[in-house]
């Protein structure tokens, strides 16, 4: 069975990124995928930029033999607008569709598992769309598809040497310190231990949780959240027999020989976890969701619209994140 890609955005590096990676799949060494788009983003953009690669419409159950001469697009119902860039107007309605119709395609075993391109936030909370992001819609999307197991999802960046996850994610800096709770760092921290172990195959994972303040609070004298929050989180934790340590400072957590004693930091905020990742390896990294009843992974990176349309976006973090979903759907345990 094939992987299911979203377009995400099309005015981002989304399509282009697709076009190359189904051109160079021999190379990559990709298994076979389909694209959920409007078909005339995936041609507008493949002539725009002179991607000799044909594209072909079909159904799921066509895509086996339809992938080794062309990208086969699944057709979505929602038309989009083929232009690329920051000024092109957005297509909320087609992006929605897409990530909706991927997980309904894996729950109904057309697809084995999903793959997201970038989606650019601020159009669709325009449109009225009530998620922070992919992550959380697709936890929505889970309990509606697997009313009988438990979805939470856990975003966790992946890379060749580092793994983090953020606990708190898409909110602004000002309201951290209300979301940094002892039960959320704890449910984060289970579901990142299991997925670990049944999906990565590390039997016993070890977790370090980074400071939420400098210093780790130094105490509690800068900051009192790493004494009276994360502190007696770990200890719990620990009690339960999870192997983690910390508060941490977050200072000191990311260089390579501290990187050797964990096999994913937990981190307060997005930008405590994606600055060192992205910065160790951002055309390598993807962003795989924990939690879920189902494989999903993403490029790390976002639209691009600065570059979009000029033919000179890196498909590398897609293809990881292609070729991670597919070993990920294979050992797929749960
Ligand atoms: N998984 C997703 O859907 C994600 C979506 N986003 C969204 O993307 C939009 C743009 O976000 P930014 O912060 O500007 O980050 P970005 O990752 O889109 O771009 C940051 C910089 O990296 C470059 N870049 C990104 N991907 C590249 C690639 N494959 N090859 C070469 N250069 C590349 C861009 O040209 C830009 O200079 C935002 O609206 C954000 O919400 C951001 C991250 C992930
Ligand atoms: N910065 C990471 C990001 O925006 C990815 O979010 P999601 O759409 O995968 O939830």
């Amino acid at each position: 069975m094939p992987l299911v890609v979203t377009m995400g955005d099309p005015a981002g590096i989304g399509p282009e990124l697709l076009l190359a990676a189904w051109r160079n799949r021999a190379e990559f060494g990709l298994p076979p995928f389909y694209v959920l788009a409007d078909p005339d983003v995936m041609r507008t953009r493949a002539r725009d930029l002179a991607i000799h690669v044909g594209v072909a419409t079909c159904t799921p159950e066509e895509v086996e033999q339809c992938f080794a001469s062309a990208l086969p697009v699944v057709t979505l119902e929602n038309r989009a607008d083929t232009r690329s860039g920051a000024d092109a107007p957005a297509s909320p309605d087609a992006v929605v569709e897409a990530i909706a119709t991927a997980v309904a395609h894996v729950k109904a075993g057309l697809a084995t598992g999903m793959v997201t391109s970038p989606i650019t936030k601020k159009s669709l909370y325009a449109a009225g769309f009530k998620y922070p992001g992919h992550t959380e819609y697709l936890g929505a999307l889970a309990a509606t598809h697997w009313p009988d197991e438990p979805a939470a999802p856990v975003m966790m960046l992946a890379g060749p040497d580092l793994r983090t996850v953020p606990i708190t994610v898409h909110i602004p800096i000002h309201a951290i310190p209300q979301a940094w709770l002892k039960e959320r760092i704890i449910e984060v921290a289970r579901i990142t231990a299991r997925d670990l172990e049944t999906r990565f195959g590390i039997a016993t994972p070890r977790l370090v949780l980074a400071g939420l303040n400098p210093h780790a609070g130094e105490g509690g004298t800068i900051g009192h959240e790493d004494e009276t929050v994360s502190r007696p989180a770990v200890e719990q934790l620990r009690a339960e027999g999870i192997d983690i340590a910390g508060p941490l400072p977050a200072d000191t957590l990311f260089h390579a020989r501290a990187r050797k004693g964990y096999d994913a930091a937990l981190c307060a905020y997005h930008d405590q976890a994606l600055i060192p990742v992205k910065t160790l390896a951002f055309d390598e990294t993807v962003n795989v969701t924990l939690g879920l009843p189902f494989v999903r992974t993403s490029p790390d990176h976002g639209t691009a619209f600065d570059i979009a349309g000029k033919g000179i976006a890196r498909p590398d973090s897609l293809v990881a994140a292609i070729r991670l979903a597919d070993q990920l759907s294979r050992d797929h345990t749960r």
